[in-house]
């Protein structure tokens, strides 16, 4: 098989590209600079030149906040951008997984979502992505979209290495402890994409790290782990006013994957412990 990677320099991009070489796949990872997803006839001569198999399409627009300022450009590359490659896709008869996320739902509840469950994205980034899965499901029938939420990867900002740079220069931080997911590591969501690209059971997929936890839960443990002496402070989202509103309920359902008996991720803490290892910050 012969897979091209949108995003490779990307958090999820860059470990993807990583497992699915490890496994002796060959791969192409591409860049923003390389292929713009927002302009359909780059992206038509990338496809067309490379000729994949499959294109596990993890670029994004991802800022949610600017995303409220910046709407235009967050639907021009999670919406559009996800129509081009779609239709490079169908073109070719090439299979394609899109990594979508926890923020097509609204949130509301304490329920586990369903990957088939009605959606209603709060803010513009949710929105986009929304967009972005319908294109998918609108021009291909052999396509696999995979959910994901609350990222941490080595290439890339994110939460956890945001908190490590807090503990820095606090002794106290106030977190949300009112926004309720499962934290999701590149590397275990790379393994498990490079396995379900050889799945003929298409469709929408939740992948995360097992269990679940508050963002204030969460900063706990990164200090926990990292033995940073830090105090977190637990507050409710009204507490930190955010540009774009966040979903309080974010708990993905596995039961669409389980029942095919795919293997779980590892619990989130695990997950977390072995990225501290890996970005030299135990
Ligand atoms: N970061 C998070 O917490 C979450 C991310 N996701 C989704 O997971 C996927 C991967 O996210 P990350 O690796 O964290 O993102 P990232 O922000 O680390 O990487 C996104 C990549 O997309 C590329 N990109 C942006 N605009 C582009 C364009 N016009 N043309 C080509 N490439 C472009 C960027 O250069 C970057 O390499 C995305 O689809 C994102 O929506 C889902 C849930 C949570």
């Amino acid at each position: 098989m012969k897979v091209l990677v949108t995003g490779a320099s990307g958090q999820l991009g860059y470990d993807v590209c990583r497992e699915l070489t490890a496994r002796g796949v060959e791969n192409c990872g591409v860049s923003s600079k390389e292929m713009d997803i927002t302009d359909p006839q780059a992206v038509l001569d990338f496809v067309m030149a490379y000729k994949p198999d499959m294109v596990i399409h993890c670029a994004a627009y991802t800022k949610v906040d600017q995303a409220e300022e910046e709407a235009e450009k967050a639907f021009a590359v999670n919406g559009n951008g996800t129509r081009n490659i779609a239709q490079a896709c169908q073109k070719l008869h090439a299979k394609m997984l899109y990594i979508s996320t926890d923020y097509v739902f609204p949130g509301t509840g304490e329920q586990f979502y369903e990957v088939d469950d009605p959606k209603g994205p709060l803010n513009v980034y949710g929105k986009s992505k929304l967009e972005g899965e319908l294109a998918v499901q609108e021009l291909l029938e052999q396509y696999f979209i995979v959910r994901i939420s609350w990222v941490f990867g080595e290439h890339g900002n994110n939460f956890v290495k945001t908190m490590l740079r807090l503990a820095e220069q606090h002794q106290t931080i106030r977190v949300v402890d009112d926004q309720v997911g499962s934290p999701t590591y590149t590397r275990h969501a790379a393994q498990a994409i490079c396995d379900i690209i050889n799945s003929k059971n298409y469709g929408i997929y939740h992948l995360t790290n097992s269990g679940i936890c508050s963002w204030a839960e969460f900063a706990r443990e990164i200090f926990h782990i990292a033995n940073r002496s830090v105090s977190v402070i637990p507050i409710a989202s009204d507490a930190y006013p955010t540009k774009a509103v966040r979903p309080h309920n974010s708990r993905l359902s596995k039961s669409a994957s389980d029942a095919l008996g795919w293997t779980p991720l590892p619990d989130w803490r695990t997950a977390l412990y072995e990225y501290l290892g890996e970005i030299d910050a135990l």
